[in-house]
């Protein structure tokens, strides 16, 4: 069995079911260009700086408005060694200031099962108990940014290796004392003198002996930490950058996904979470599917039309398109019918049964079309895109119809890269819209971090929350 970050026989990485598959090597399958593939690398900043120059407020800042699971944060913090009862019970001669109290060996292997592909549960560091096993540990994905954060992450050489940016952020000692007290007094449970005592014996001479002069590696410094909105802008528009490389909506300019608010991903949290019940599950999974078809329905061609309102004024607008139906993928795809049926009054809704036939393929089960589809743009539905290998049957079914590419929308909640991957560059001239693309497929080809068996979940097929595909 791995052991994780800390030693311990537990996780490192997966789904719900297993490891995760690095997604290059899935993507291989597809034939990829070396250009698509070359992000499999994360870009890692590092923040320094003393303690209370607002690091951690600074890495929050830049998470909470990047709001984008492609970027993780990681604290020192969570490297911070076990104390014996001895030194627990000795804690205020404890250094916590010196290089020895972290186990860096620890934190280099975290960042390296991240590099490859392998998520990590991380401990979450309790100031007020000096113990990092207290409070349930953190899940951290592997993701195309990592920001790794903490007084030290830019002294030790075999970490600062792994970063692409280095930060330091350089806040007034004084400042920074007067913040530490409130801070520990209110937020670690510690009274004014022992902050002091504490700050003289060791905060301050560490700071002099390793955390100042690991500024000279820094790349940007940023004074005056979370005050400084001039340069988190900057960061944020560079992280952006980095992101839109790989981003798979530049690769492929036919993928959309519906703009991310925090409605958004409190959505995407009750669906993916294993403990919803159906019933909550139904409700979220369809609000989510209602924005995606809305969306989706966005991209269908329109015409002018001038309207006289009820004070006598011309208004401008636009007439829908009317040569339209839906196709769903049983059984899935049917959970969208009814949000289609909601935006469009009597619209006709065909559907396809495609099986898996052992290794040879997928075999189409059923077919019922309107008899004129091929003069009809249509929108595809199944809310989850794992591999592609169904839709692709389904949209070769289309085309074969006589529907023109491009006037095909396949409409999901859920798109795995090697699924885009795969249909996108068998047709880049249909649309998909889907509301999150997730990290990468399994190797039991479940969508990780996913959200389990859709059709299970959705129509209540599984009655514990075991949820296969
Ligand atoms: N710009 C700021 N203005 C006021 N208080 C701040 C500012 N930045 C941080 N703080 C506060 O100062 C304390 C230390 O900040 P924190 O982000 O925890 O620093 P670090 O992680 O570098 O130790 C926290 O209580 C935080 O809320
Ligand atoms: N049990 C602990 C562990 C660490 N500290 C202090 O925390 C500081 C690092 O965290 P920042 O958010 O301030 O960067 C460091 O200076 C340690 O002295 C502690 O007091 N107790
Ligand atoms: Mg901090």
């Amino acid at each position: 069995m791995d052991s994780d970050c800390n030693g311990n026989p537990m996780a490192i990485c997966l789904g719900i079911n297993g490891k995760i598959e690095p997604i290059n090597e899935v993507i291989e399958q597809h034939q990829v260009s070396e250009a698509e593939t070359s992000h499999k690398q994360p870009f890692v900043i590092g923040v320094a700086g003393g303690t209370a120059s607002g690091k951690t407020t600074v890495c929050d800042m830049i998470i909470a408005q990047l709001r984008d699971q492609r970027v993780v944060l990681i604290n020192q913090d969570s490297f911070y060694r076990i104390l014996s009862d001895e030194q627990l019970r000795q804690v205020h001669d404890y250094n916590f200031d010196h290089p020895h109290a972290f186990d860096t060996e620890q934190l280099l292997c975290c960042m390296e099962k991240l590099q490859h592909g392998q998520a990590v549960d991380l401990p979450n560091y309790d100031f007020k108990s000096h113990k990092n096993y207290t409070l349930p540990a953190r899940r951290v994905n592997p993701a195309d940014v990592i920001i790794l954060e903490g007084i030290l992450v830019l002294h030790d050489p075999h970490v600062r290796e792994l970063m692409n940016m280095k930060i330091f952020v350089d806040t007034d000692a004084d400042l920074r004392l007067a913040r530490r007290i409130r801070r520990d007094t209110v937020e670690r449970g510690r009274d004014v003198r022992s902050v002091l005592d504490q700050y003289s014996k060791f905060v301050k001479p560490a700071f002099d002996d390793f955390i100042l002069p690991s500024k000279k590696h820094a790349d940007i410094i940023i004074p005056r930490g979370g005050d400084n909105h001039v340069a988190i802008d900057l960061i944020l528009q560079h992280i952006l950058t980095k992101l839109g490389q790989h981003n798979l909506c530049k690769i492929y300019p036919n993928v959309y996904v519906i703009h991310s608010t925090f409605q958004i991903r409190g959505m995407h949290t009750l669906i993916r979470d294993v403990k919803t019940t159906k019933h909550d599950f139904v409700f979220y999974a369809d609000r989510l599917i209602r924005l995606v078809v809305e969306h989706g329905l966005g991209h269908l061609p329109f015409t002018e039309k001038q309207v006289t309102t009820p004070i006598g004024c011309i208004y401008t607008g636009v007439d829908f398109c009317k040569k339209l139906c839906g196709v769903s993928i049983i059984r899935s795809g049917e959970s969208m019918e009814n949000a289609l049926r909601a935006c469009c009054k009597g619209i006709k809704i065909g559907k396809l049964l495609i099986h898996r036939d052992g290794d040879n393929g997928w075999q189409l089960i059923y077919e019922k079309l309107p008899t004129d589809i091929s003069a009809r743009h249509v929108l595809l539905l199944d809310p989850v895109l794992a591999t592609g290998n169904s839709a692709i049957k389904a949209i070769n079914l289309l085309l074969h119809k006589g529907v023109p590419e491009s006037h095909i929308i396949f409409l999901n909640l859920i798109s795995a890269p090697e699924g885009i991957h795969a249909v996108c560059k068998k047709f880049p001239r249909l649309k998909i819209v889907t509301s999150e693309i997730d990290v990468a497929l399994s190797k039991e080809f479940q969508v990780i971090p996913g959200m389990g068996g859709f059709g299970d979940r959705y129509f209540g097929t599984v009655e514990t929350n075991n949820h296969n595909p």
